[in-house]
């Protein structure tokens, strides 16, 4: 089922950052979002993923089908490695994390607690956790900070794999993934002049 977004609307802070947005996401294609700091890619992603409601038009494909990974990694820093997986995998209602172990090359960290790993690795838990969700459309907010290359390679393989198996990505990045993805430049999308003064409609910033 593809991901259809039909004249979106989106704000932050309650004031328009990005309208008139159409795109599709087919299974099996990446898209990757483009547009310099401050254009509007989280807030779209935000939108999107269902934290945060269009000011108007339509998002069809997205229910229960989104897994989303933000700037933040969101681990618990008492639960080992493991432990933060399986507790992820339960949410979804699963129990494998073997692939997802693997696949983001944390076999030796499996016991460590998560607040004791490095930038990097915590991202790298962060991303594995995606795998283990089993939910087929990935929203991705600069998924590659903090990683070394040879897991920004690990990931971009992971993105690969999804892809094969009938899965599809969205990624806001700012780095070259060396992915069979197409572009989508949110700049044109940009609203009206952004006259703020601090304001923020946001509980959890
Ligand atoms: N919590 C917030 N409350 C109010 N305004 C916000 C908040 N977060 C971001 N903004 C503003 O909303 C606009 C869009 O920000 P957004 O984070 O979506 O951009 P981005 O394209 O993801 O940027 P970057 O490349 O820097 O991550 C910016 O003007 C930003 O300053």
């Amino acid at each position: 089922m593809p991901l259809i977004v039909t004249d979106l609307a989106v704000a932050r802070g309650g004031v328009p950052v990005l309208t008139g947005v159409t795109l599709r996401l087919d299974p099996g294609q990446a898209l990757i979002l483009r547009g310099p700091n401050g254009s509007g890619k989280t807030t779209l992603l935000r939108t999107l993923a269902g934290l945060q409601p269009p000011l108007s038009g339509t998002i069809a494909g997205a229910e229960d089908r989104i897994a989303y990974a933000a700037h933040s990694d969101g681990l618990k820093s008492m639960l080992s490695v493991a432990e933060n997986l399986i507790f992820w995998a339960r949410v979804f209602g699963r129990r494998e994390i073997d692939a997802a172990v693997q696949a983001f090359d944390l076999h030796d960290l499996r016991n460590r607690l998560a607040g004791t790993l490095s930038a990097g690795q915590k991202r790298r838990l962060g991303l594995a956790r995606l795998l283990v969700t089993g939910r087929p459309v990935w929203m991705l907010d600069e998924p590659t900070v903090s990683l070394d290359t040879g897991a920004v390679a690990l990931f971009a393989d992971a993105v690969r794999a999804h892809l094969a198996q009938g899965g599809a990505a969205l990624i806001a990045t700012h780095i070259e993934l060396g992915l069979d993805a197409a572009m989508l430049d949110v700049t044109p999308f940009r609203a009206t002049h952004d006259t703020r003064a601090g304001a923020s409609d946001e509980a959890f910033l």
